[in-house]
């Protein structure tokens, strides 16, 4: 969008705002200085390339726990708000089976279809065009993420989308949309509006779209996810643990009884400080999945492995459980499985309390475990089909792409030579003709994609790299 034609819109939207009661004031007496804008005594709209580009800085020094800014529930793009509208509600009505999301997708795009006769019209001209979430990853890109879970994720994701779309599009019909919303792309596009911007809240599963409040971007929780299974944790720590992930989910922000959305500082930000809320403790994946974009440094990260352990033992922990942490350890639950698998059947029984209470069985099982999971964590690295070192060029090169718009130098990097061909190729580009015009938007698109992909690969990677200097580290220790 045109730098004046999107200010001119923030302008609107947060004229329309403060009309309607949203504020970033704590009284609504401090919030009638200024009507033109909902904005200005807590947060302002910034930009931050490098997180989540559009998003809330900090217009004063914040404290932690206070509250920077209410909406008031009449604001809330609900479909119970939308159904309002009885023509609308009447052709819903006649289809109970509709799931409450498949409800909300739908009164989304009945909203946008009103164009600027809709009351959300300010808020709706200023959602993102397009989004980088999994359900949106075309088959070069979805191959690129190389590991076989990440591509399934990706495959299902594009999957569902379509068959809700043609579970719903006979309702779309009937409400007799403008056509180019009752297609596929219209869809994802509402979906992947839905799950990227969506809050809860208490009365309706699909949540709400929150104009203003859909504007902080993600950091997250800097605790452990609640009943994550570290090992190194005592029963009691892990239940304090818990009270506090449950404390710290209220400081960032909800619906109240008083019938508004409240966010709150999370923590005491600077004037000037990107004001972020944890949406929740996600990996990586889920991240692409849901928001369509993933940290470089993420706590919550997982590396998922399958290993061939006995599935008597893997069974006794659910599936997430067994993976490997961010800094190379295994979960309590991995290693577990991993020290009952190298005991011989006759001894589980009587070590059973020991592995579970997460102690090491012996010198010698503590050595097969840590060879047997270095040794997995080697084979996986080697049988996929680029090194770390490789895709951290390739990531050099991509951003320089999108940074000059060419793809010149790129040529220059033999080991990211064919990937770019099979780019070109798949994007219908010609090497010569790049060099004299910049890339299309659908082409950065594909490569902004395409860098989400490698930069998730990379992240599972380098996990399973700190797997191995872990165990070797153990083994050191105990040879
Ligand atoms: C609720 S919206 C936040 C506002 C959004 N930046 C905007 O301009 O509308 C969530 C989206 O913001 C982006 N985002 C949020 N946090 C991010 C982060 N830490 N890094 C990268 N992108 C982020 C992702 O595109 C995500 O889907």
């Amino acid at each position: 969008m045109d730098k004046e034609v999107e200010g001119q819109k923030t302008k609107a939207l947060l004229s329309w705002a403060a009309q309607i009661g949203i504020s970033d004031a704590p009284t609504m007496r401090s919030a009638s200085v200024c009507s033109s804008s909902c904005l200005g005594h807590s947060l302002v709209i910034s930009h931050f390339p490098d997180a989540g580009g559009r998003g809330f800085a900090a217009s004063r020094d914040l404290r932690k726990g206070e509250l920077v800014l209410r909406v008031p529930r009449a604001a809330l793009l609900t479909s119970e708000m939308v159904l309002q509208d009885g023509k609308l509600a009447s052709c819903i009505e006649k289809n109970h089976l509709l799931s409450s999301s498949h409800m909300l997708t739908i009164c989304l795009l009945a909203e946008v279809g009103k164009g600027r006769d809709s009351w959300w019209y300010p808020y709706l001209a200023l959602l993102p065009l397009n989004y980088d979430t999994l359900a949106n990853f075309q088959d070069f890109e979805i191959h690129a993420l190389q590991v076989e879970d990440a591509i399934w994720a990706s495959k299902k994701a594009i999957l569902k989308a379509k068959s809700d779309w043609k579970e719903c599009l006979l309702i779309l019909q009937q409400m007799k949309l403008k056509p180019h919303l009752l297609s596929f792309r219209s869809w994802l596009w509402a979906s992947a509006t839905i799950t990227s911007r969506s809050l809860h809240i208490p009365w309706d599963e699909a949540g709400c779209l929150c104009p203003i409040g859909d504007l902080f971007n993600y950091a997250a929780p800097d605790y452990e996810p609640c009943g994550d299974d570290s090992h190194e944790c005592s029963n009691e720590e892990q239940l304090n643990e818990k009270a506090d992930c449950h404390s710290h989910r209220l400081t960032d922000g909800g619906f109240e009884k008083d019938s508004s959305y409240c966010f709150y500082a999370k923590k005491n930000y600077k004037k000037g400080e990107q004001v972020l809320l944890s949406y929740g403790a996600y990996t990586n994946l889920d991240l692409l999945e849901h928001y369509g974009f993933l940290l470089t440094s993420n706590p919550n990260e997982k590396a998922f492995i399958h290993l061939d352990t006995e599935v008597s033992i893997s069974r006794a922990w659910p599936k997430e459980s067994l993976h490997i942490q961010p800094d190379g350890k295994p979960s309590f639950a991995l290693l577990c499985t991993l020290r009952l698998s190298a005991t011989p059947k006759k001894f589980r029984r009587a070590v059973g309390h020991q592995a579970h209470a997460g102690s090491m069985i012996s010198t010698e099982n503590e050595l097969v475990v840590m060879k047997k999971l270095a040794n997995h964590c080697c084979k996986v690295l080697e049988e996929l089909p680029t090194t770390i070192e490789q895709d951290f060029s390739l990531l050099i090169f991509i951003n320089k792409m999108l940074e000059s718009s060419s793809c010149l130098d790129c040529f220059e990097l033999e080991s990211c030579k064919e990937q770019f061909h099979e780019f070109l190729q798949v994007n219908g580009l010609h090497k010569e003709r790049i060099e004299k015009s910049s890339l299309t938007v659908k082409t950065v698109k594909s490569l902004e994609r395409w860098r989400l992909a490698v930069n998730w690969r990379l992240s599972y990677k380098n996990i399973l790299f700190n797997c191995i200097s872990y165990c070797n580290m153990v083994i050191t220790e105990l040879s």
